[in-house]
């Protein structure tokens, strides 16, 4: 296999049909780390063939296999990701930007997925049984796969966003083509290799690396996919899903986010609980440069407690290390590419235009032995006197870019935390539990933190209210993404209806 046989179609690996490649970047220095496969149209297409004849009956028969033969398989395959950890945290380093320890939690976390969902498929019973009001009448719900699945990925997370799909999609017994992000394709590459070497069939698991347009437009439009499943940006992300559902597909959207990080004066009453809520709020906005749909952009804070909040954390935030994901120290990595370090710098200055004041960052830092002149670095930056009309405030940057709100009335917190369009997840600091809660209750996202941020469980669902999506990943609905229901109903002593005379 050459570098560029990156694309996988009915368990052999090859390049694309008209030989075209693509360049990935190692964004700490912009130097070519991988050629891979640029796929097109005519591969998503061999693709989908693949994945309908294995669905539809081809060798291994997926769809038929027990589910403990499914179950066994994901768990070898989470055994196999944890043998490669250093390997592909490498990976998922150099190709995002991460930092390498970044990189060894996504792995792991990848691996509870598979575990969890081999686990979810096991302890479930055979259906629903349903009183039908007879003991004539044996009536159950049963659930079958949705058949073939395209799963496209953004760059982010790009072995984790995969891994939300897979394993569910793998347990439910379907087939699937996955597109990951052209600019981060590489681990999701390893991710297939894994599925082959742990023993699944041929066809089950195909992978076009190549660019939303055209592999993903013609994922979303294909007949013959049952089930389009997207995470990745709100316009991409809609105008995909409009393009699967004029084909009456099922579809999953997991999008953007604006998530606020909402935090009352009486959490910070004591030094060491302003310590935390000070450290969670960098680790809310700056973890993987800012670049984490869930990522807590707004800071929404007490305004008694501001200023010297502020103050601490623009004091933090200078200190953080930036240099390159794999070297040692480092604690933040550079952004994705050029074009999200120009976006990061445009949505900076619009908003000291808007009015905004710069409490620290807002520039490109100084390169450095970890830093080379070349790489997409961008300094965490702290946005203080932010208000709901900056394009900020209202537009995910999907960077280090914090900004910061503040409020006096507790009222006055859940307006401001639930004025986005988006409603992914967010935060509530409050040393006070009754009032934690009470604003949890009141705050209309998919995911709701107190006193913590960032923590994601398998078997908690994940998405959003609002634009951030439609359906949920991980958790019992994560699995029913990828599962019809079908009613049977089984009369045991038939008899006429006569419900025509004649
Ligand atoms: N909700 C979540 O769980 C979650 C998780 C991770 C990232 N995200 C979101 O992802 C975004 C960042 O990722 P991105 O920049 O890669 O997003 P993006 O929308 O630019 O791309 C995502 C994927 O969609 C593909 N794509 C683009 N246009 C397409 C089209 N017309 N048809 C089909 N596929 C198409 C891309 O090639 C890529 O694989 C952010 O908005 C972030 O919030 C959401
Ligand atoms: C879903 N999550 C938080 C792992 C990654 C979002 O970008």
């Amino acid at each position: 296999m050459s570098a560029s046989e990156t694309i996988h179609v009915d368990g052999v690996w090859r390049a694309a049909a008209t030989g075209a490649t693509r360049e990935i970047l190692d964004p700490a220095d912009a130097k070519t780390l991988e050629v891979v496969a640029e796929g097109g149209a005519e591969d998503a297409d061999a693709a989908v063939e693949a994945a309908r004849r294995a669905f539809d009956g081809g060798a291994g028969q997926w769809p038929r296999t027990p589910v403990a033969e499914r179950a066994a398989l994901l768990r070898r395959v989470a055994d196999l990701l944890q043998r490669d950890r250093e390997e592909i945290a490498l990976i998922e380093s150099r190709d995002t930007g991460k930092t390498l320890e970044e990189g060894r939690v996504d792995v792991d976390d990848v691996t509870n997925a598979f575990r969890y969902f081999a686990d979810l498929v096991m302890n479930e019973s055979g259906g629903r049984v349903v009183d039908a009001g007879s003991p004539d009448v044996h009536s159950v719900v049963v659930h079958e796969p949705v058949g073939v699945c395209a799963m496209i990925t953004p760059w982010n997370y790009p072995l984790l966003q995969a891994s939300w799909k897979v394993a569910p999609a793998l347990a439910a017994g379907n087939t699937f083509v996955i597109k990951p992000s052209e600019v981060t394709p590489l681990s999701t590459v390893h991710l297939i290799k894994l599925l082959v070497e742990a023993g699944l069939p041929a066809g089950v698991a195909n992978i076009v690396t190549g660019a939303g347009v055209p592999v993903g437009q013609r994922l979303a439009e294909h007949p013959d996919v049952d089930l389009f499943s997207f995470t990745g940006g709100l316009v991409s992300g809609t105008k995909a899903g409009a393009a699967a559902v004029a084909g009456a597909k099922k579809i999953a959207l997991e999008l953007g986010g604006k998530n606020p990080n909402v935090v009352f004066a009486d959490s910070c009453a004591t030094d060491e609980g302003f310590d935390t809520a000070v450290d969670q709020a960098l680790n809310a906005a700056f973890a993987h440069s800012g670049q984490v749909c869930s990522a807590g952009a707004r800071l929404i804070i007490e305004e008694s407690v501001r200023d010297r909040f502020v103050a601490e954390l623009a004091r933090r935030a200078e200190k953080i290390k930036l240099g390159r994901g794999t070297a040692e120290g480092v604690e933040c990595g550079p952004l994705v590419s050029q074009q999200q370090l120009e976006k990061v710098e445009a949505y900076v200055a619009s908003a000291l235009q808007e009015g905004a004041q710069l409490r620290c960052g807002g520039r490109r830092p100084e390169p450095s032995d970890v830093r080379p002149a070349t790489g997409y670095f961008y300094s965490p930056t702290v946005l203080d006197g932010c208000h709901r009309d900056m394009k900020v405030i209202r537009e995910e940057t999907f960077g280090p870019i914090l900004t910061v709100e503040t409020f006096t009335t507790e009222d006055e917190a859940v307006a401001l935390a639930n004025d986005t369009e988006y409603g992914l997840a967010g935060a509530v600091w409050s040393a006070d539990t009754a009032r934690a809660r009470r604003v949890a209750a009141r705050l209309r996202h998919g995911t709701i933190w107190i006193n913590d941020y960032h923590p994601y469980l398998p078997q908690a669902e994940w998405g959003g209210f609002g634009k951030s999506g439609i359906g949920r990943e991980l958790g019992p609905a994560g699995l029913d993404e990828y599962r019809e229901s079908k009613h049977v109903y089984e009369n045991l002593r038939p008899e006429p209806v006569r419900w025509f005379a004649g």
